[in-house]
C-alpha cells in the first residue's frame, strides 16, 4: 500500500503545540506482573503518534490506563493539564478523550445516522431519546457531518448490522467524532477488517487528523503506520522503548531486529 509521509514542516510546528495528553510514570501491574511500567509519553495538540509493539507488549492496557477502564498502580495521566489519573471513563469523554475499541461498540439492530445521532445527543447532554428526531435538530447534523467526514453519509439509513466491516470501523470513528475530543485514540482500527477495506480505513484516519485533530493509534503494522505519524511510540515488555519520528523509529537498530526481522 501506498502511503503518504506525513508532512515534516507542520509536524515541526507541532512541536511548539501545547501538550493535550500526558502521561508520566505510568504503571499497572496485575497478578505480580507489570504489564505497563514506567511510561513517559507527552502527544501536543494536533499530534499523531501510534503506538507499535508486538503482541503483549502492553499497547492495549496503555489505551485502557488513558481512557480510564484501569485505574493505574503507579503515575498519572492528564488529559489538557488537568489530571485525570482517578477520572472515570465517562468524566474522561466529557473532559476530551474520544476512543473506539477493537471489539464493535455499536448498536447493530439501528442505522447509521441512528448510531452517530446517539452519540451526538449524548455529547449535548441531551438523552430524551423517546423525541422524535428531526432532519434539522442540531444533533442530527452534527450526526451527518461526521459521516460525511467518515464517508459515510450515502449509508445513513442503512442497518448498521449489514455495513461490511470497513464500514463498521469508520462509522466507530464517527461516532467518537460526534462527542467532539481533543483527543482521539484509536485502538487498532484495522483489526478484523479484510485486505482491501485497509486502504479506504486508512484514508479516512489521515483525514481525520488532516483536519487538525489529535489522534494517539494503537497498530500492529508498522507498514500502516509510518506513513501516518509524526511520531511512532515503540511498547516492548510494557516499557516505552523509544517516542520519535518514523526516520528515526526506522533506523533503530532495536526497533529493526524486533519489529523487521532485520538483523542489525
Ligand atoms: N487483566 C489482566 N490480567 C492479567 N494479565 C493481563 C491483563 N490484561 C493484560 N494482561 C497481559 O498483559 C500483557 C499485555 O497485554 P496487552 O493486551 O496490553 O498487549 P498488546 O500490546 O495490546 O497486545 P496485542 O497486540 O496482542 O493486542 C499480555 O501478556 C496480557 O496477557
Amino acid at each position: 500500500m501506498t502511503v503518504r509521509a506525513a508532512d515534516p514542516a507542520a509536524a515541526g510546528q507541532r512541536g511548539h503545540s501545547p501538550v493535550v495528553l500526558r502521561t508520566s510514570g505510568l504503571t499497572w501491574r496485575v497478578g505480580g506482573f507489570t504489564i505497563v511500567a514506567d511510561v513517559d509519553l507527552a502527544v501536543r495538540e494536533g499530534e499523531f503518534v501510534s503506538v507499535i509493539g508486538p503482541n503483549g507488549a502492553g499497547k492495549s492496557t496503555l489505551v485502557n490506563l488513558l481512557s480510564g477502564v484501569h485505574a493505574p498502580t503507579a503515575g498519572r495521566v492528564e488529559l489538557r493539564g488537568q489530571d485525570v489519573t482517578r477520572r472515570r471513563p465517562a468524566d474522561r469523554v466529557r473532559l476530551g478523550l474520544g476512543r473506539t475499541f477493537q471489539t464493535s461498540s455499536l448498536f447493530p439492530g439501528l442505522t447509521v445516522l441512528e448510531n452517530a445521532r446517539l452519540a451526538a445527543q449524548a455529547r449535548r447532554g441531551s438523552l430524551a431519546l423517546w423525541r422524535r428526531p428531526s432532519p434539522t435538530d442540531a444533533a442530527t447534523r452534527t450526526a451527518v457531518q461526521r459521516l460525511e467526514e467518515v464517508g459515510l453519509a450515502h449509508r445513513a439509513g442503512d442497518l448498521v448490522a449489514l455495513l461490511p466491516h470497513g464500514d463498521k470501523r469508520k462509522l466507530e470513528i464517527a461516532v467518537v467524532l460526534c462527542c467532539d475530543p481533543a483527543v482521539l485514540l484509536l485502538d487498532e482500527p484495522t483489526a478484523g477488517v479484510s485486505a482491501e477495506e485497509v486502504a479506504p480505513l486508512v484514508d479516512v484516519v489521515r483525514a481525520v487528523h488532516a483536519r487538525g485533530r489529535t489522534v494517539v493509534m494503537v497498530e500492529h503494522h508498522m507498514e500502516l503506520v509510518t506513513g501516518l505519524s509524526d511520531r511512532i511510540a515503540v511498547m516492548h515488555r510494557g516499557r516505552l522503548l523509544l517516542a520519535d519520528s518514523p526516520e528515526v523509529v526506522m533506523a533503530d537498530a532495536t526497533v529493526r531486529e524486533a519489529y523487521l526481522g532485520v538483523a542489525p
